[in-house]
C-alpha cells in the first residue's frame, strides 16, 4: 500500500466538539490539503513552509476577500502525520460560526466533508495502526473512569495488536513446518509434525482464553456495571442508592411504596463505572402506577450484571423477602442487611435462603454504617475480573471477543481432528482458518463492510 497516501481525495471536517470554546480546529488530510488550504490564507505561503510548523494569518473568503478569522494554521506533511498524509490544522477562534464558515470555505475550495471516524479509517488504511488501535481511540474518546482509560491507552499502544501479531506467528512457523513435510516427507516424520501442531495448538488456545477471560470485565469498563438495588417497600433502596451516589438524588420517605419508577445514576465506584439502578420495591399491589413500576423492576433485575438484594434486618422476613431471594439467587448478589442501627429480628444466620458463597453485609444508611465496605466489595468483585489479564491486555470490544471464540473453535478443529487421526493436509485447513481469523482481530485480512460499520461509530472530525 505504498501509493495508498494519493489514492484518496482530501476531507475536512470540525475536529473540535460544537460549541463555544476558546479555540477549535478545522482539519484536512490528504495530498491536496496544504494547496485547499492556501486557496483561503492569508499570511505565509503554506506551500512553502517547512513540515510540523504552525503559521499565524488569517483566513479570508476567496470569492469576495472578505476577512474570516484570524487564525494559527499547522502543516504536517506526509508520512509523520495522524493519518500518514499531509494533513493541514486550522486553529479558529472558538465560535461555531466561524469555524463553520472556514470549513465551509474548504468544502468550497476541493476538500470533500469527511464521514465519522474517517480520519482515523485512514491512518488504518494506510498502516499506521491495525484495527485494535483504531478500537481504542474510540474507547478512549468514551472512557468513564481512569482504569478504562489506562486499558483503552495501553490498546493505543499497540499492546493488542503485539500480542495477537505474536499468536499469528507461532502459527505461521507451525504451518511452515507442517508444509515442509507434505513437500518433503523424508526430512521429517508425520508423526513429530502433527505433535508440534497439536502442541502449538494447545499452546494458542491457551493463550485465548486467557484473553477471552478479560471480556467480561472489558465490556464492563465500556458501559459500566448494571447494578440493581431490589427488595421489598420500605427497606431503605433508595437511602443506600444516595448514600452510594454520595448524593440525595432518590426521593426517600417512610410510606412503603415511594419509589414508583426506576432511577439511573452512573458512578464511579473504585474505579468501577457502576450504572446504579434505584429500583420500585416488589411487591403484590393493586395501586396501577406501583404496578408499572413493580414490572419495571422486575425487568432491571433480569437484566442486571449485579443484583443488590437489600432486606430490613429490624423486621421479621415476609414472603416478598422470600421469594426476592429465590428469584436472584443464580445470579451475581450482595445481600444487604439494612437498617442494623435498629435492633435486629433477623440476621444472616436466620435467613435460609442465603447460599454459602453469597456476600452479605451489615448497613445502616442513615448512620453510614457499611457503605464503605459495599463499594470495596464492588470493586473486588470486578478487579478480580482484571488483575488476571497480562500486561493489562484487556479484550474491550464484543467483535474482539467473538473473532476470538471462532479462533478457539479453529483451534479445537485441530485438536479433535488430529485426535480423530484425520491427515495432517486437512488439519492444516483450520489451522489456517485460525490464523486468518485472528487476522481480522487486527485488520490483516478485513471485509470492506465491517470497515465502514467499524469506523461510522466514531465521532465526526476523529
Ligand atoms: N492538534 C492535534 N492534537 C491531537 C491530535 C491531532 O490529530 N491533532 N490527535 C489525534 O488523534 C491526538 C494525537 N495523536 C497523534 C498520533 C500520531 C500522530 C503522528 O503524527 N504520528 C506520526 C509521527 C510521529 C512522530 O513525529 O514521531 C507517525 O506515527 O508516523 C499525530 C497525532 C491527540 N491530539
Ligand atoms: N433506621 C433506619 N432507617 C432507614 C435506614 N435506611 C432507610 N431508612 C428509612 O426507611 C424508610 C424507607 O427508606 P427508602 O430509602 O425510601 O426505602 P425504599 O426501599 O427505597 O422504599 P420504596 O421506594 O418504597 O420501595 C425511610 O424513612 C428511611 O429514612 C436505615 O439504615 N436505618
Ligand atoms: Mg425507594
Amino acid at each position: 500500500m505504498a501509493s495508498a497516501v494519493t489514492e484518496y481525495d482530501t476531507i475536512a471536517a470540525i475536529s473540535t466538539p460544537p460549541g463555544e470554546g476558546a479555540i477549535s480546529i478545522v482539519r484536512l488530510s490528504g495530498d491536496q490539503a496544504v494547496e485547499i488550504a492556501q486557496k483561503v490564507f492569508k499570511g505565509k505561503d503554506l506551500t512553502k513552509v517547512e513540515s510540523h510548523t504552525i503559521n499565524y494569518g488569517h483566513i479570508v473568503d476567496p470569492v469576495d476577500g472578505s476577512l474570516v478569522d484570524e487564525v494559527m494554521v499547522s502543516v504536517m506533511l506526509a508520512p509523520k502525520t495522524f493519518t500518514r498524509e499531509d494533513v493541514v490544522e486550522i486553529n479558529t477562534h472558538g465560535g461555531i460560526v466561524a469555524t463553520n464558515k472556514v470549513l465551509q470555505l474548504l468544502i468550497g475550495s476541493g476538500a470533500r466533508m469527511a464521514e465519522p471516524g474517517e480520519f482515523t479509517k485512514r491512518a488504518f488504511l494506510n498502516g499506521r495502526i491495525d484495527l485494535t488501535q483504531a478500537e481504542s481511540v474510540m474507547d478512549l474518546i468514551r472512557a468513564k473512569t481512569d482504569k478504562a482509560m489506562q486499558v483503552a491507552v495501553n490498546q493505543l499502544d499497540g499492546n493488542l495488536n503485539h500480542l495477537i501479531t505474536n499468536l499469528r506467528q507461532e502459527i505461521l512457523d507451525s504451518l511452515a513446518q507442517v508444509e515442509v513435510n507434505i513437500d518433503y516427507p523424508e526430512y521429517d516424520t508425520e508423526q513429530l509434525t502433527t505433535k508440534m501442531l497439536l502442541e502449538k495448538a494447545k499452546l494458542v488456545s491457551k493463550n485465548i482464553d486467557s484473553l477471552l477471560k478479560t471480556a467480561d470485565s472489558g465490556e464492563i469498563l465500556q458501559h459500566g456495571l448494571a447494578t440493581a438495588i431490589v427488595g421489598k417497600p420500605n427497606v431503605g433502596k433508595s437511602s443506600l442508592l444516595n448514600r452510594l451516589l454520595d448524593e440525595d438524588k432518590a426521593i426517600v420517605t417512610d410510606v412503603a411504596g415511594t419509589t414508583r419508577d426506576i432511577v439511573e445514576q452512573y458512578v464511579n465506584i473504585d474505579g468501577v463505572p457502576l450504572k446504579l439502578i434505584d429500583t420500585a420495591g416488589v411487591r403484590d399491589t393493586n395501586d396501577k402506577v406501583e404496578k408499572i413500576g413493580v414490572e419495571r423492576s422486575k425487568k432491571a433485575l433480569k437484566d442486571a450484571d449485579l443484583v443488590i438484594v437489600v432486606l430490613d434486618s429490624s423486621r421479621e422476613l415476609e414472603s416478598d423477602d422470600i421469594q426476592l431471594l429465590e428469584a436472584t439467587s443464580g445470579k451475581h448478589r450482595i445481600i444487604i442487611f439494612n437498617k442494623n442501627d435498629l435492633v435486629p429480628v433477623i440476621t444472616p444466620e436466620t435467613v435460609k435462603q442465603i447460599n454459602k458463597d453469597d456476600t452479605i453485609l451489615q448497613t445502616s444508611a442513615i448512620t453510614n454504617e457499611g457503605i464503605e465496605k459495599i463499594k470495596q466489595t464492588i470493586g473486588h468483585i470486578f478487579n478480580s475480573g482484571i488483575e488476571d489479564s497480562s500486561n493489562n491486555v484487556i479484550i474491550t470490544s464484543a467483535r474482539q471477543a467473538g473473532l476470538l471464540r471462532q479462533a478457539k473453535e479453529n483451534l479445537n478443529d485441530v485438536i479433535s481432528g488430529i485426535e480423530a487421526g484425520m491427515p495432517i493436509d486437512l488439519v492444516q485447513i483450520d489451522m489456517t482458518s485460525c490464523w486468518d481469523t485472528l487476522g481480522e482481530i487486527t485488520g490483516e485480512s478485513y471485509p470492506d463492510e465491517l470497515i465502514t460499520q467499524l469506523f461510522s461509530q466514531f465521532c465526526l472530525g476523529k
